[in-house]
């Protein structure tokens, strides 16, 4: 038994580029089984109709850090040293398990809710992040925040950790590991070198920060005398699959790097500039063919984890910048947000587009809203028009997760509940504006 989407309009990819074309979509035992003409054995138990309706690829959220969402707004207009270490380090080090895993499920609501399937998450808490996503339907790449010096127990702890989550979930094929170092000024070359060692041993990809702010740079130019960008090169962090958020601060050497070594890089606008740190050059990565995907980062630098937000933004930022309006187009912009993501993450034979025989992770949006009219080229309404609220359902892995945005999967009060339970014992719910 399967949902069939009847006369549907749907976002496709073709050589030529996105097009949006009309017609029927099959989806039965969570994969997309035909668009087009109806499979001999298909039957459907569920039919949503496609008038006024605009189903695309879910979003993938290629960097962001999902427990973070419980410190929304706690720290704003800070430089990046002061909001990281001044202000944020220290709430998360009176951060509870339990309030990791409800922020991680604030965070899924709040992507689901915009459209987002998956999403590559670092993370602290074992076990938390990733209970959120099994029991809520979602697809996720969880990565072990990785910190640590030389050859440290701190650093071995938190490595064997990523290994015993990988194990406890293996079971749900929605989830798929990496590992997270997290940034050359918390873990030391010799760090680096391990965690490389060990995710080429266990067959992983890296999840790593990296040329984000000019204080990094100048730790790094001090004790390294390279870039960051160098320095994971020679450590060998970009002999696996890796993925690096940020790197705003690069040069044309530490593009050539990420280039041949395949390193898929994360631009995060909004994070970017409201910590006061920039942007990534990304015209130039994506003329040098370096595979860019976007991220929101975590909400406490965000504030929001929204990636209609996010394509919006990137695609204006660039224009700008650039004083050039093709720069980062509106079928650009949806590429990066979905298929990109897919392949930085490994998972391009599986997600990231509507075709036949991948797994149906979609967003269906309603076109009978003001950003949508007149109907004229929704390839721009969804880069330069939604905000989000337009997705009406969500589709992932063959199930729906919401519908007429209801979300089936996950109890949303009781989320809020938790959330106002967590901002009083955090003591942050007296705070005066
Ligand atoms: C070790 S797990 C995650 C760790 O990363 C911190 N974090 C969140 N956003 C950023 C960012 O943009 N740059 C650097 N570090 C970031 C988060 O607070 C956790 O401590
Ligand atoms: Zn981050």
């Amino acid at each position: 038994m399967g949902i069939l989407l009847k006369n549907i309009q749907m976002l496709l990819y073709t050589e030529k580029g996105p097009v949006v074309k009309r017609d029927n979509i099959y989806i039965e035992d969570r994969i997309i089984k035909a668009i087009g003409e109806r499979p001999d054995t298909f039957s459907e138990d569920k039919v949503i109709d496609g008038t006024d309706r605009f189903a695309i690829p879910g979003m993938i959220n290629a960097h962001t850090h999902s427990y973070m969402a419980f410190l929304r707004n706690v720290a704003d207009d800070l430089s990046f040293m002061d909001w990281l270490f001044g202000t944020i380090d220290p709430l998360e080090q009176k951060m509870s398990s339990e309030d990791a895993y409800w922020g991680a499920n604030l965070a899924i609501l709040e992507m689901m809710k915009s459209g987002t399937t998956c999403f590559n998450d670092m993370q602290m808490n074992i076990h938390q992040t990733t209970r959120a996503v099994k029991e809520s339907g979602m697809r996720a790449v969880i990565c072990r925040g990785l910190v640590g010096s030389g050859n440290d127990e701190a650093g071995r702890i938190r490595l064997n950790e990523a290994y015993e989550e990988r194990e406890a979930f293996k079971d749900c094929d929605r989830l798929n590991f990496f590992l997270g170092p997290h940034a050359p000024y918390t873990c030391d070359e010799e760090y680096l070198k391990i965690v490389a060692s060990e995710a080429k041993k266990e067959k992983m990809g890296i999840h790593i920060h990296l040329a984000e702010s000019l204080s990094e740079m100048e730790g790094c130019a001090e004790k390294y005398h390279c870039t960051p960008i160098e320095l994971a090169e020679r450590c060998g962090l970009f002999d696996v699959p890796a993925i690096a958020a940020h790197c705003v601060n690069v040069n044309d050497g530490d593009l050539d790097i990420l280039k041949e070594k395949n390193v898929s890089v994360v631009t995060n606008p909004a994070s970017n500039m409201k910590l006061g740190n920039g942007f990534a050059p990304v015209a130039k990565m994506l003329e040098k063919g370096i595979n860019v995907c976007l991220g929101t980062d975590g909400a406490a630098s965000n504030n929001s984890l929204n990636m209609f937000h996010e394509m919006n933004l990137l695609s204006l930022i660039h224009k700008g910048v650039a004083k050039v309006p093709q720069c980062i187009s509106a079928k650009e912009a949806i590429q990066i947000a979905t298929i990109n993501g897919a392949k930085a993450l490994g998972l391009e034979q599986q997600i990231g587009s509507i075709e036949v025989g991948k797994k149906a992770d979609l967003a269906i949006i309603n076109l009978r809203t003001p950003s949508f009219m007149p109907k004229n080229n929704l390839i721009a309404g969804l880069a330069y028009s939604a905000n989000g609220s337009e997705v009406e359902t969500v589709i992932i892995d063959g199930t729906i997760t919401m519908e007429n945005r209801n979300v089936l999967t996950m109890d949303e009060e009781r989320i809020y509940f938790e959330m106002d339970q967590i901002l009083k014992k955090m003591g942050l719910e007296n705070k005066v504006y």
